[in-house]
């Protein structure tokens, strides 16, 4: 039997971090518990009303995943949004019921916005319902000394930072060292198997947690703006809008590939496009003039500066 996974925060993230480990769990296994509907579950196990699981007894795998939110209407939208993506209803949602989420879970996940997460964890009950339990903070600006002082010394904290492309498994996440103690654990592999289940997972120290929450967590936005300027720029030359951003998304994709999957330098995979007086040296000096480089490497410095600040005291 796996644990139970809670989602403290089912938003944006909760659901991108939940849809990708169902989505893993169930391409390991079209027999995974996604609910009493889903199509997969019927048509492999016909009249059996008791799905098998696909922790198969692996303590790192979630079993259950309970997702909280404070508004009815969040979670009749998160109920669609679940009952759409598994057929089923793999996920149970509540309304106002933190503390019992958090008594029935083994591991959770805190996925609310970093200025509510003080009041979330001081609600009376929940120090006590997370005690011995691994506590996973998804948020930014917000320090791991903070979140220490708000549970009992026998929970386990850490930090990670995902991006939202985790909805669709190809998702960036740095997770904070573990404390010694727990170094080569049952935790660093519960971590390890949710979110290199939903794309690429590294382990960095909290000091670099800023920087990162800028380059991969605020990224995505990034680099869709830099998407949409191609597409602009090529619907300014006469191509259909839909063709543009084809285009535009599956070159940035394959060059990202590219630069992922070999040793080879980014301006390497640049100077093989660029043929001497050809038009990509010609785009490439009009992106100088218009200081691309700095500007963007100045995006993330300020993105990283205003995480920083992001759940602290105002001052
Ligand atoms: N968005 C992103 O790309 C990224 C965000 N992050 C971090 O992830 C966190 C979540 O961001 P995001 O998913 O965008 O935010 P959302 O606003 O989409 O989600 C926040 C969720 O928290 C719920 N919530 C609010 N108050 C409570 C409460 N008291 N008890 C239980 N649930 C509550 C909300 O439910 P309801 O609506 O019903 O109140 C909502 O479902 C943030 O801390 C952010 O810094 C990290 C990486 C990337
Ligand atoms: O903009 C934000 O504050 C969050 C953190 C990283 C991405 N979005």
């Amino acid at each position: 039997m796996g644990y139970t996974l809670c989602v403290l925060g089912c938003g944006t993230m909760g659901i991108a971090i939940t849809s990708g480990v169902l989505a893993s769990l169930d391409s390991q296994s079209p027999l995974h518990r996604l609910g009493s509907g889903h199509p997969k579950w019927e048509s492999h196990t016909p009249g059996t009303s008791t799905p098998t699981d696909v922790t198969d007894g692996d303590p790192t795998l979630p079993s259950r995943f309970i997702a909280c939110v404070t508004r009815e209407e969040s979670a009749k939208r998160l109920r669609g949004t679940f009952r759409s993506l598994t057929g089923g209803e793999a996920i149970e949602v509540t309304v106002g019921q933190n503390i019992a989420a958090v008594q029935q879970s083994d591991v959770v996940l805190l996925c609310c916005k970093p200025q509510v997460a003080h009041l979330i964890l001081n609600e009376t009950g929940v120090k006590e319902a997370l005690a011995g339990k691994l506590l996973i903070s998804i948020l930014a600006g917000v320090t791991l000394a903070q979140l220490s002082n708000w549970v009992l010394p026998s929970t386990t904290v850490i930090r990670a930072m995902p991006n939202t492309p985790c909805r669709i498994r190809e998702g960036m996440t740095v997770v904070s060292n573990l404390p010694p103690s727990d170094a080569e654990g049952l935790n660093k592999e519960i971590i390890l198997k949710i979110f290199s289940s939903i794309g690429r997972c590294r382990f960095l120290e909290e000091k670099h947690f800023d920087a990162c929450t800028a380059l991969s967590g605020s990224g995505p936005a990034f680099a869709c703006i830099f998407l949409e300027a191609m597409a602009d720029g090529g619907v300014m030359m006469g191509l259909p809008r839909a063709e543009a951003l084809e285009l535009a998304a599956q070159t940035l994709q394959g060059a990202a590939r590219m630069a992922l999957q070999s040793d080879v330098h980014p301006a390497q995979i640049k100077d093989s496009v660029t043929t001497p007086g050809g038009c990509t040296i010609a785009g490439l000096l009009a992106l100088e003039d218009g200081r691309v480089r700095s500007t963007i490497a100045r995006a993330i410095q300020v993105a990283t500066e205003r995480a920083s600040e992001l759940g602290q005291p105002a001052k």
